[in-house]
């Protein structure tokens, strides 16, 4: 029995894509990928933020979470994805689950086809057919979670991604899992999630204690938590350039203008009164 949350969103999510089968034949959405929008270059659009010395902002979308239930009730995913790019972020990553973050496919087309940033469809990825459905909605990378797969699965779905032209984000919080996700070959980013899907606890030092043991080619990704300037601050001087960030932007009114406070803060040390 799985009674952590995790385990209660895989469960629900292959009842889910049993019936999405069911409607959507495998093939038809192979003819939609097959014509869909040209994939953005997700992870090439983070690596070119990071080497002109700019943060690699992943910036989501996302209305609730189980965690935080409703997040944000001004939810217009067309709008938040355009200030998210005038700020500056480097991609998008918009929640596609329904049950738990009520997200949705058409907040992903309406985010990516209101702008010129990549997009990582952000949901649970237990079955190939989810992965040729991402790319038929025009997505540009895909999450795989370390936590919720097998080795086996791992490895299919990184290729069948790599086949589809698709990037992948995979997303690891413990060394055993970050173990099993530098075994795929030519990996060139990886998610480290301070927050435990299994309990919700959130800790910066996951990133930290993780890094170490990541090779010094590959783009890391800190993901969850990341509230403040100061741990935006903490990131960048261990030489992490790349962030997922959510909840800090949605609760915001401008999430773009949340965005840059967040990562371009201006100099608020108070000024000398003479
Ligand atoms: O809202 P936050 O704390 O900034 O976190 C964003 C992102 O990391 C988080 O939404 C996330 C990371 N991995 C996930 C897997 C599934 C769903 C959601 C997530």
């Amino acid at each position: 029995m799985t009674s952590h949350i995790l385990g209660t969103i895989l469960q629900r999510k292959a009842e889910e894509v049993e019936v999405r089968q069911r409607q959507f034949s495998l093939a038809t959405l192979e003819t939609r990928a097959k014509v869909a929008d040209p994939v953005r270059g997700f992870y090439q659009a983070l690596r070119k933020k990071i080497d002109a010395g700019d943060p690699g902002v992943i910036a989501e979308i996302k209305k609730a979470s189980p965690s935080k239930g409703v997040i944000r009730e001004n939810f217009i995913p067309s709008q938040i994805a355009r200030s998210y790019e005038r700020a500056g972020a480097a991609c998008l990553s918009v929640l596609t689950d329904i049950d738990f973050f009520q997200g949705a496919d058409s907040h992903l087309q309406a985010a990516r086809y209101s702008c010129s940033l990549p997009v990582i469809r952000k949901d649970f990825v237990i079955d190939p057919y989810q992965i040729v459905e991402a790319r038929a909605l025009g997505a540009d990378c895909v999450l795989l979670i370390v936590a919720a797969l097998s080795d086996g699965q791992l490895s299919e779905f990184y290729s069948l991604a790599r086949d589809y032209k698709l990037d992948v984000l995979v997303e690891v919080h413990s060394y055993a899992e970050l173990e099993r996700a530098l075994r795929l070959p030519g990996l060139p980013m990886i998610g480290i999630n301070n927050r435990n899907l299994k309990t919700f606890q959130v800790s910066l030092n996951t990133t930290l204690a993780l890094m170490r043991a990541v090779p010094k080619d590959k783009l890391i990704v800190t993901e969850s938590g990341i509230l403040q300037p100061a741990d935006v601050m903490l990131m960048r001087a261990n030489g992490i350039h790349g962030f997922l960030v959510g909840e800090a932007f949605m609760r915001a009114e401008d999430p773009g203008e949340a965005l840059k406070a967040l990562f371009y803060p201006v100099n608020t040390r108070p000024t000398r009164a003479y």
